[in-house]
C-alpha cells in the first residue's frame, strides 16, 4: 500500500501485553450439553493484532466473512503461531483487513493452553485510516477515534458489533441495519 513510514509509526504507537490461557477439559461425556465444549465465546478482538500459539490441543475456530452459521477449525501446526486482525486494525485499514470472529471449542480429553501477545494502540493514540486507504472504491468506513474510548465503549456494552456502532460512518450503519432486517 505504499506506506513507507507506517512500520516506524506503528512501533511508536503500539504497546502489547502477554497472556497465558488455560482451557479445561469439558465435562464428560464431551459435549453432553451444547455449550460444554465452548472454551471461549465467539468474538472479534478489539486490539490491532493478536499473535497466538498453543500446546498440541487444537480448538480455535473462525467464522467466514458474512456467514454467521459456519465455523471453520484453524489447525495450528506444532510450533507455529497465528496472527488475528482485531477491530482497531480493521478500522485503521479502512476495512481492507478483516477482524475475523473466532472462538475456542474443546473436544478432547486434554487441557488446552494457549498464549497470546496482544498488540494495541498506546493510550491516547488515535485510530484513523491514512488517506492512502481511502478512495472512491473504498469510501471511509469509520470515523477516527481514540482507542481507549472505543475500549471503554466496548467494555460498557459488550456489543458484538461495537466497532460499527461506535465508529461506523452512516453507510456502514445502514448496511448493518439492512443485514438485521434481512
Ligand atoms: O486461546 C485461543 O486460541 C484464542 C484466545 C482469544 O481469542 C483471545 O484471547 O482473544
Ligand atoms: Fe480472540
Amino acid at each position: 500500500y505504499n506506506l513507507d513510514d507506517a512500520p516506524s509509526h506503528a512501533a511508536d504507537t503500539t504497546t502489547s501485553y502477554f497472556r497465558l490461557m488455560k482451557y479445561k477439559v469439558p465435562p464428560a461425556p464431551p459435549a453432553a450439553d451444547h455449550y460444554a465444549g465452548i472454551g471461549l465465546m465467539a468474538h472479534t478482538d478489539k486490539n490491532t493484532v493478536t499473535i497466538l500459539g498453543q500446546n498440541d490441543v487444537q480448538g480455535l475456530e473462525i467464522q467466514p466473512k458474512e456467514d454467521n452459521n459456519t465455523w471453520v477449525p484453524v489447525v495450528i501446526p506444532e510450533g507455529a503461531f497465528v496472527a488475528i486482525v482485531g477491530d482497531a486494525l480493521k478500522a485503521w485499514s479502512n476495512g481492507r483487513l478483516h477482524s475475523v470472529r473466532h472462538r475456542v471449542v474443546l473436544r478432547g480429553e486434554k487441557e488446552r493452553y494457549s498464549w497470546g501477545s496482544f498488540l494495541m494502540p498506546k493510550d491516547g493514540s488515535r485510530v484513523q485510516a491514512p488517506e492512502e486507504f481511502v478512495d472512491k472504491d473504498h469510501p471511509p468506513l469509520y470515523r477516527g477515534f481514540t482507542y481507549a474510548d472505543f475500549l471503554s465503549y466496548f467494555v460498557s456494552t459488550l456489543k458484538d458489533d461495537a466497532l460499527d456502532v461506535f465508529a461506523g460512518l452512516p453507510d456502514v450503519v445502514d448496511d448493518r441495519d439492512q443485514l438485521a432486517v434481512n
